[in-house]
C-alpha cells in the first residue's frame, strides 16, 4: 500500500452558476495517510462533498490531479474502484426485504461469496437485527447497512460523506463505534462531517477545509497540541495561587477551582506538596477539535468577507 491513501494536488472544482463562476474547491492539497480514520472537517458547503465526488469519478475538476491507493484517478478508477468503498448518496435497499436478504442480493450481483454477508453484519454491528425488514431499520441501523454494503467487497479505502447525518445521539454513537472498529482493523476511512465533537473521537488524522480551501492539516494531537493548561482543585485555593505566582506560573479561574498554565505538571505537584498544600485534582484542559475548528473556520470566514 502506498503512504497516502489519497491524495490531491491543486484540486479546483468551478460550477458555473447564473451568477457566475462559483469556486467549490480551490486548489485542495490533500493527503490522507493509508491506515486510520482521517476526518475531513469543514462547515457546510465547504467543499467536502465535492471533493468526495471528484475522486470517485462522480464530477470532473476543472484542474488538479487526485491518485486513490497509489493510481491515478479518474484515467485509472478501473483499476482501483473494487478497492475504495463509498458512502456518498443513500443506497437504494428494497423496504420490504430483511437487511440480510438486501445485501445477500448485492454480494451476488458483485460475484461475493454469500458468508462475507455474516462478516459485514458482524462488522457493522447488526447481528440479531440483520433478519428485520430494512423498512422496519432505524436511521442509525439504514446507515450501518450501507457500510455493510461496501464492506462486502472488502475495501482497503472506505469514503464516508457525512454518515451521521440526521442520526440522533444513540444512533450517532453506533456508527462511531462501527468507524472506530474499521480502523482499528486496518481499512482506511475518509471520514467527512461538519460536526467535530464526535470526529474528534475517532480520528488519528484529520484535514479541515474553508470555502473549498485547505485550512489545516495533521494528526489530530499536531492540529492541537499539547495540554499546556491544567484545573487544580486544593482545599486552600489562596495559597495554593500565592505559591503557583510567586513562582512565576500564570494562574486563573476555572469553574470554581484554579487553572494553572503549565506544560509540567510533575513541577506543579511538588511545589504545592513542598508547601504542605496536597491536591484532590489535577486535570488537562485539552483544547478540543471542536474549539479549534470553530476558531479556524470564524478566522476564514473573516478573511474572504
Ligand atoms: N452542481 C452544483 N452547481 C453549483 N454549485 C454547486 C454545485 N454543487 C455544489 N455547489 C456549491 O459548491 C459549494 C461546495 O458544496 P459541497 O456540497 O461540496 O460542500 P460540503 O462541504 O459538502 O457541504 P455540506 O456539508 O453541506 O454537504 C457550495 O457553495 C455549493 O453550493
Amino acid at each position: 500500500m502506498p503512504d497516502l491513501a489519497i491524495q490531491t494536488q491543486g484540486l479546483r472544482k468551478e460550477f458555473r452558476t447564473r451568477r457566475g463562476t462559483r469556486v467549490a474547491v480551490a486548489d485542495l492539497d490533500l493527503a490522507v495517510p493509508a491506515g486510520g480514520v482521517h476526518g475531513f472537517l469543514g462547515p457546510n458547503g465547504s467543499g467536502k462533498t465535492t471533493t468526495i465526488r471528484m475522486l470517485l469519478g462522480l464530477a470532473r475538476p476543472t484542474s488538479g490531479t487526485m491518485r486513490l491507493l497509489g493510481e491515478p484517478v479518474p484515467e485509472r478508477l478501473p483499476a482501483v474502484v473494487d478497492r475504495v468503498g463509498a458512502v456518498v448518496e443513500s443506497p437504494k435497499f428494497s423496504p420490504n426485504l430483511t437487511g440480510r436478504q438486501n445485501l445477500l442480493l448485492l454480494s451476488r450481483s458483485i460475484g461475493v461469496p454469500d458468508t462475507r454477508v455474516d462478516a459485514v453484519v458482524e462488522t457493522v454491528g447488526l447481528s440479531g437485527r440483520d433478519r428485520d425488514r430494512y423498512k422496519a431499520y432505524s436511521l442509525g441501523m439504514k446507515q450501518r447497512l450501507a457500510i455493510a454494503a461496501t464492506l462486502l467487497k472488502e475495501p482497503d479505502l472506505l469514503i464516508l460523506d457525512e454518515p451521521t447525518n440526521g442520526l440522533d445521539p444513540a444512533g450517532i454513537r453506533e456508527i462511531r463505534e462501527t468507524i472506530r472498529g474499521l480502523g482499528a482493523s486496518g481499512v482506511t476511512v475518509l471520514l467527512s462531517s461538519h460536526i467535530l465533537a464526535e470526529v474528534q473521537q475517532v480520528c488519528t488524522s484529520a484535514t479541515i477545509v474553508g470555502h473549498g480551501r485547505l485550512l489545516a492539516s495533521g494528526t489530530v494531537e499536531e492540529l492541537l497540541g499539547g495540554s499546556t493548561a491544567y484545573r487544580l482543585v486544593v482545599p486552600d485555593q489562596a495559597a495554593a495561587r500565592e505559591a503557583l505566582a510567586a513562582a512565576g506560573l500564570t494562574v486563573g479561574e476555572e469553574d470554581g477551582a484554579l487553572r494553572v498554565e503549565t506544560d509540567d505538571p510533575v513541577a506543579v505537584t511538588r511545589l504545592l506538596g513542598a508547601r504542605d498544600i496536597w491536591l484532590s485534582e489535577l486535570s488537562p484542559l485539552r483544547a478540543d477539535l471542536e474549539s479549534f475548528f470553530l476558531d479556524l473556520t470564524a478566522a476564514d470566514q473573516e478573511a474572504t468577507r
